[in-house]
C-alpha cells in the first residue's frame, strides 16, 4: 500500500468543502480515475466539475448542485434500515461479474459488481457513458454521527434473512461489522447496528453476542456483490459463495480482522466501483452452477438441486464430524486400556487376516456392505415390537433434563445392538475393512426439494446395494439439559438421542446423557425425511474413537437396495401421540401404509394423494 495521492486528499477537500464526506467522494473518485485513466486533468477541469456531476443525485441535473446537496443530507436523516431476501436465480444477472476488492489501512474497501452489459466493456462505450455523466452514486458505511442515506440490504444466497427492521434514531446509526470469530463485549454502550458478516454458505455462522446486546443484529454472508440506487436508498445486493470462489484474496472477514475492531464507530466500509473482470462470464456461470452443500468437507460434492421453487436450503454450519456443543463429556481415549477390545496385534486388512479373521470384524463383509445376517437383526431390532427389548431408568435422562421436582417415569429405550470399528489405536491400516463409517460419504447422493410437502430431503443419484452405509448424523453432541434449554428457548431441534445404553446403569451422569442435533451444525444427514416402520434406511450405532458406551456415531446403512433418484429415508422413532417426543411434531407425509401418524391433517392426506 503507497502513500496517499495528494491530488485524492486535494479532491476530497475541495469536496468537502461543498458537504459531501470523504467516503462519499472516495468511491466516485475512484470510479471516475478509472474511466479517465488516472487523467487528472479531466477531473480536476473547471473546479472537478466531473466529479461534482457524478456526485449528484441520479434525477438532479447539475444546475440544482446546491438543492441536491441538501437532498443528499435530508436523506441521511431517514432512519430506515431493511433486510430483504431476493432469490438467488432471479437476483444475479448473469452478465455481471463481479469485480476486485482492494483493502485500503484500516478502511474497508469492497468491490460491486459493475452493471455494464457486454457490450459496455467497450471503452468508447463508456466514453459515451460519461458524456452524459450518469450519476455514480455509491453507498457506503459511516462512522459514528456521519448522516448517510437509507441502505437496503438484500442477500441473494440465504432465505433465512427474513427479518426486517427500523432504526428510530435520527442519525443513520454506525455499523459494526463481525466476523464468526468475533466476540462482542461492549454491545451495550454500542447505539447501531451489528452486521454479522458470514463467509461460508449454509452455515449459522454467529459470532458470540451477550443476552444484554440491545443494537439490532443483521447477518449478511460474504462481500456485497451489488450496490443501486433508487429513489435516495441504496440497495445493497451481497454475494454468494460463487463469487468467493473467483475472488478468494480478501474477504470481508479479512478485512474486518485487517480493520480496527477494538471501536466499533472507526470501522468505515466503502464500495470502490473497479470496473474490469477477473472472470469471464462462462466461468461465472459455471461456478454459480456448482453448488456443493458441503462447501468442500466431504470426500464426494453433493449438489443440492429445486426444481419445485424458489426455496434455498436454509443456513446452517455444514460439518462433517460432530463436535461437542459445551458440557458432553466425551471422550476419545487412544490409551491402550486393557478393557478396550481393540484389534492391537493386527497388521493390514482386518476382514483379510487368514488363517482367522480378526474378532473385531462382526458386521461387514469384504464388499464393504453389513453382513445380511447383522442387518436384518437390526432390522428387527427396529420394527418388530416382539424382538425390541426396552430398558427402563431409574431416573430418566429425558426427564431429569427439565428439572421438574416429580420425575415423570421412563417410557422406556430400545436397548441396539451396535458395532465397533477399528480406529488408529488398533493395529491394522486405514484401509481396514472394518472401518467404513469413520472414511465417510463416498455415494453420489443430491439433496432435493421434495414434490410432496416435506420440504427438502436426501436422494441417491446411483444404485446403493442393500447394508451399505450412507451417512452419519452428525451434529452437536448435547447434553440433555442442554437440549431441554434449547427447546426452552423456542429453537428448531432435530435431536437423535444417544440412549442405547440408558436403562442399562442405576443412574447417568447428566453430562453422560447425550444427543446429537443437527440443527445449526450438521451434515446432510439433517435432510433425512422420515418414514413410517418401512424406511430404506436404518440407523446403527457404531463405536469408534470411544469405547465408552455413552457416546456413538449414528451410521444409516440402507435396508434394500436402493434404485437411483430414490429418496432416501428414515423412522425417526417418533411416537406422534407422545407429547413429550423431543422431535417437533409435524403432519407425516411419509406415504407408507405403515405410517403411525393417525391425526394426520385432511390436508396433509390431500398433499400425499396427489403426490
Ligand atoms: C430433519 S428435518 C428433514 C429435512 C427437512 N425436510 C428440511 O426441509 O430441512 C425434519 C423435518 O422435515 C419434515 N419432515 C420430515 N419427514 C417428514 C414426513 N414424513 N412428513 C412431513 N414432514 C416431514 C418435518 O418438518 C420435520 O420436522
Amino acid at each position: 500500500m503507497g502513500r496517499p495521492d495528494p491530488r485524492i486528499k486535494k479532491a476530497v477537500e475541495a469536496m468537502k468543502a461543498l458537504g459531501y464526506t470523504e467516503g462519499r467522494v472516495r468511491p466516485v473518485l475512484g470510479q471516475l480515475r478509472k474511466i479517465y485513466d488516472n487523467n487528472w486533468d479531466f477531473i480536476e477541469e473547471g473546479g472537478y466539475l466531473v466529479l461534482i456531476n457524478a456526485l449528484l443525485p441520479q434525477d438532479e441535473p447539475a444546475t440544482k448542485m446546491n438543492e441536491s446537496r441538501d437532498g443528499a443530507r435530508n436523506m441521511g436523516k431517514r432512519k430506515v434500515l431493511e433486510v430483504a431476501i431476493q432469490d438467488e436465480e432471479d437476483d444475479i444477472d448473469e452478465d455481471v461479474a463481479p469485480l476486485k476488492r482492494r483493502l485500503r489501512n484500516t478502511s474497508l474497501s469492497l468491490g460491486s459488481p459493475s452493471s455494464k452489459k457486454p457490450n459496455e466493456e467497450d471503452p468508447k462505450h463508456e466514453d459515451a457513458e460519461m458524456t452524459e455523466l450518469p450519476p455514480l452514486k455509491r453507498m457506503y458505511l459511516r462512522r459514528k454521527g456521519e448522516r448517510g442515506s437509507a441502505m437496503h440490504v438484500s442477500n441473494n444466497a440465504s432465505p433465512s434473512f427474513s427479518s426486517s427492521m427500523s432504526l428510530e434514531s435520527e442519525e443513520v446509526p454506525p455499523i459494526k461489522l463481525l466476523s464468526a470469530d468475533s466476540v462482542v463485549a461492549d454491545t451495550d454502550s454500542f447505539a447501531g447496528a451489528l452486521i454479522i458478516v458470514d463467509d461460508e454458505p449454509f452455515t449459522d455462522h454467529r459470532p458470540m453476542i451477550p443476552e444484554n446486546c440491545s443494537a439490532p443484529v443483521l447477518e449478511m454472508e460474504k462481500s456485497i456483490m451489488s450496490v443501486e440506487e433508487r429513489d435516495g436508498e441504496t440497495d445493497i445486493t451481497l454475494n454468494n459463495t460463487t463469487a468467493m470462489d473467483v475472488l478468494p484474496s480478501v474477504t470481508v472477514s479479512d478485512m474486518v480482522k485487517a480493520g480496527d475492531e477494538s471501536g466499533a464507530a472507526d470501522i468505515s466500509m466503502e464500495l470502490v466501483v473497479v470496473p474490469d473482470c477477473d472472470i469471464s462470464a462462462d466461468r461465472w456461470r459455471a461456478l454459480r452452477s456448482k453448488k456443493d452443500i458441503t462447501v468442500g468437507k466431504e470426500n464426494v460434492e453433493i449438489p443440492w438441486v429445486n426444481e419445485i421453487n424458489d426455496e434455498v436450503p436454509s443456513r446452517f454450519r455444514y460439518i462433517a464430524q460432530s463436535v461437542v456443543f459445551r458440557d458432553a463429556a466425551v471422550k476419545f481415549l487412544v490409551s491402550s486400556d486393557p478393557d478396550d477390545e481393540c484389534c492391537f496385534s493386527c497388521i493390514g486388512d482386518c476382514l483379510d487376516s487368514s488363517p482367522m479373521p480378526c474378532s473385531c470384524t462382526i458386521a461387514y463383509t469384504v464388499d464393504g456392505v453389513l453382513k445380511e445376517d447383522f442387518l436384518e437383526a437390526r432390522i428387527s431390532e427396529a420394527r418388530d415390537q416382539r424382538k425390541q427389548v426396552l430398558q427402563f431408568c431409574q431416573e430418566c435422562p429425558l426427564e431429569k433434563a427439565k428439572k421438574e421436582e416429580a420425575l415423570e417415569p421412563c417410557k422406556g429405550h430400545i436397548k441396539r445392538k451396535g458395532m465397533k470399528e477399528c480406529w488408529i489405536k488398533c493395529g491394522c491400516g486405514n484401509r481396514c475393512g472394518n472401518r467404513l463409517v469413520q472414511r465417510g460419504i463416498h455415494n453420489k447422493l443430491e439433496v432435493f426439494f421434495t414434490p410432496n410437502g416435506k420440504g427438502w430431503g436426501l436422494r441417491t443419484l446411483e444404485r446403493l446395494p442393500q447394508g451399505a452405509f450412507v451417512c452419519e448424523y452428525v451434529g452437536e453432541i448435547l447434553t440433555m439439559q442442554e437440549l431441554y434449554q434449547r427447546s426452552l428457548d423456542n429453537e428448531l431441534t432435530s435431536p437423535v438421542i444417544l440412549d442405547a445404553h440408558w436403562g442399562s446403569e442405576e443412574s447417568s451422569e447428566d453430562e453422560k446423557s447425550l444427543c446429537l442435533d443437527g440443527t445449526r451444525y450438521g451434515n446432510i444427514s439433517r435432510f433425512l425425511n422420515h418414514r413410517c416402520l418401512d424406511a430404506n434406511l436404518i440407523e446403527i450405532p457404531v463405536h469408534v474413537e470411544s469405547p465408552d458406551q455413552h457416546y456413538y456415531h449414528i451410521a444409516f446403512f440402507t435396508t434394500r437396495d436402493i434404485q437411483a433418484m430414490e429418496e432416501l429415508t428414515w423412522d425417526y422413532g417418533i411416537d406422534f401421540n407422545d407429547d413429550d417426543c423431543p422431535m417437533k411434531p409435524f403432519d407425516c407425509l411419509c406415504g407408507s401404509r405403515f405410517c403411525r401418524n393417525a391425526k394426520r391433517s385432511k390436508k396433509a392426506k390431500k398433499v400425499l394423494s396427489i403426490a
